[in-house]
């Protein structure tokens, strides 16, 4: 049974979605302004974890990350660069696409607002028919924070005195109330509405853009802890006031930050480690089985340290994975098995159970993870020394399901050896060996590798002093 944190309610409940057997997740994504970090990674890599193990217990989990590709940041990092503000959004969502994959986290849809414009203005409407919202004299359009009862409880801020808005504007009807339309400034991109031309505010995006791919009511809304307040806790007021569905977000789930010295890592505070650079120096693979391994809500300190202990288990995990892989070459199945083989079966299965136990207690990956390294000794002490074919099989399949998790073998597990080999080089090498039988005059030979090739669809040219080879299609 599968239990989850809520944020919300504080406390673990038990998973049960609001479609049996699907999984709706809407998790917030990058403002593109700056190179991702190492920090945006831990979330990413947490929910991507979160996603893989719904999807191994049969879950049919669909994930959606946006892209905020409009925000004051990115105004103000084009204007510092001369730059327009397209330009910025095309180059550091790139960065992030890039980055993405390289950690082997695929998502469903990345949304971006630009292309949501229309339908978050028809949100905003309907907010303003329903008394939610009032546009002020300059245009921008306002939440009425005081039209929603339960504002504060998500973050746990009960006083209002607490939730003072970022956006001090004069022409706001309460300090705490939030912009959903911002007036256009001189020079800023803009967008026409019933209110006059100008951009949408930030918390908006996230109401409309899973409202539209999840639904108006979804099970697993996930972002940093750093978004709890005011973002989440604005996106929720947001939407329970239009949809009247309560609650809009079964599960509010949120990563610990990802600190260096004790403190966040973020482009503000000047001491991030771009993605970019770490990849470096660091297989992406060592970075996301570093993030994979860790509970998603504890609190992660970055460390040349850390790093190099996820290099070794990832040294240690490959390893086995290619051990068990040729000793299955090896291994003819056995009519009887020893009784040393009965007790290292003993041993994988209850892995296999810890493992699942770990992740069913609130996705407790660093739990789960012990399970995988206890597995990778038992691979290289009993059963490379004695390899049976069932102790063998069974642990090569239980690597799978593991990596189902941890994403971090797919090559070994799922590409045939031909994506591995560089064929293309060894026709090279065939194809100089021929040559050098031609300088020697072995015609018969040299013939005859031409003919083989030739049956392969590898056609061979031969000039002056070289030779070429293609492909026949
Ligand atoms: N240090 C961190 N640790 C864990 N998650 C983070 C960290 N920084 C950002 N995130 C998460 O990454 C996602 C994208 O972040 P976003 O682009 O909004 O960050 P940001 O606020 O622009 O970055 P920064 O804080 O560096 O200025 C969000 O879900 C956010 O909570
Ligand atoms: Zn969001």
């Amino acid at each position: 049974m599968l239990q989850v944190y809520n944020t919300l309610s504080r406390s673990l409940e038990v998973f049960q979605p609001v479609n049996p057997g699907r999984v709706l997740m809407y998790v917030c994504g990058p403002t593109v302004y700056d190179y991702s970090h190492v920090g945006h990674a831990r979330t990413y890599v947490a929910f991507d974890v979160i996603k893989r193990y719904l999807r191994l217990i049969g879950y049919d989990a669909f994930h959606v990350q946006n892209i905020t590709d409009i925000d004051d940041k990115i105004i103000n990092r084009a204007r510092d660069e001369g730059k327009n503000w397209r330009e910025i959004v095309d180059e550091y969502s790139k960065d992030y696409l890039d980055a993405l994959k390289k950690l082997n986290v695929f998502v469903d849809i990345h949304p971006r607002v630009t292309e949501h414009i229309s339908e978050i203005i028809d949100f905003i409407q309907k907010l303003i028919e329903k008394g939610h919202a009032y546009v002020a004299p300059s245009g921008s359009v306002y939440f009425d924070v005081d039209t929603y009862g339960d504002y504060g409880r998500l973050s746990g801020r009960q006083d209002k005195k607490m939730w003072s808005q970022e956006e001090f504007a004069t022409e706001k009807k309460n300090p705490y109330d939030f912009a959903l339309w911002k007036a256009r400034k001189p020079g800023e991109p803009y967008w026409d509405s019933p209110w006059g031309p100008g951009r949408p505010g930030w918390h908006i995006e996230c109401s409309v853009m899973s409202s539209r791919y999840l639904g108006t009511r979804f099970d697993i809304h996930g972002g940093g802890s750093d978004l709890i307040f005011p973002h989440h806790e604005n996106e929720r007021a947001q939407s329970e006031s239009l949809f009247g569905e309560k609650p809009w977000v079964k599960y509010w789930m949120h990563t610990g930050m990802l600190q260096v010295g004790g403190e966040k890592m973020s482009k503000s505070l000047k001491n991030i480690v771009p993605l970019k650079d770490l990849f470096n120096s660091y297989d992406p693979l060592v970075v996301r089985l570093w993030l994979a391994s860790a509970h998603y809500r504890t609190i992660l300190s970055f460390s040349d340290e850390i790093l190099q202990q996820a290099r070794s288990n990832l040294e240690r995990l490959r390893g086995a994975a290619l051990l068990v892989q040729k000793l299955f070459k090896e291994v003819e199945p056995a009519g009887r098995l020893s009784d040393e083989d009965l007790v290292t079966l003993k041993e994988m299965s209850q892995l296999r159970r810890d493992f699942y136990e770990a992740m069913n207690s609130d996705f407790n990956a660093s739990a789960a993870f012990a399970s995988v390294m206890q597995l990778t000794s038992i691979i290289y002490s009993r059963i490379s020394s004695k390899p049976s074919y069932t102790t063998v099989y069974i642990a090569y399949r239980l690597l799978e399901e593991f990596n189902r998790v941890l994403g971090v073998l797919d090559d070994i597990m799922y590409e045939t050896p031909s994506e591995t080999i560089p064929v293309e080089q060894l026709v090279d090498l065939i194809v100089e060996v021929r040559n050098v039988l031609r300088s020697q005059r072995n015609w018969e030979l040299s013939d005859y590798i031409r003919s083989r090739l030739s049956d392969l669809g590898i056609v061979l040219m031969d000039e002056k002093n070289k030779t070429r080879w293609l492909l026949r299609r």
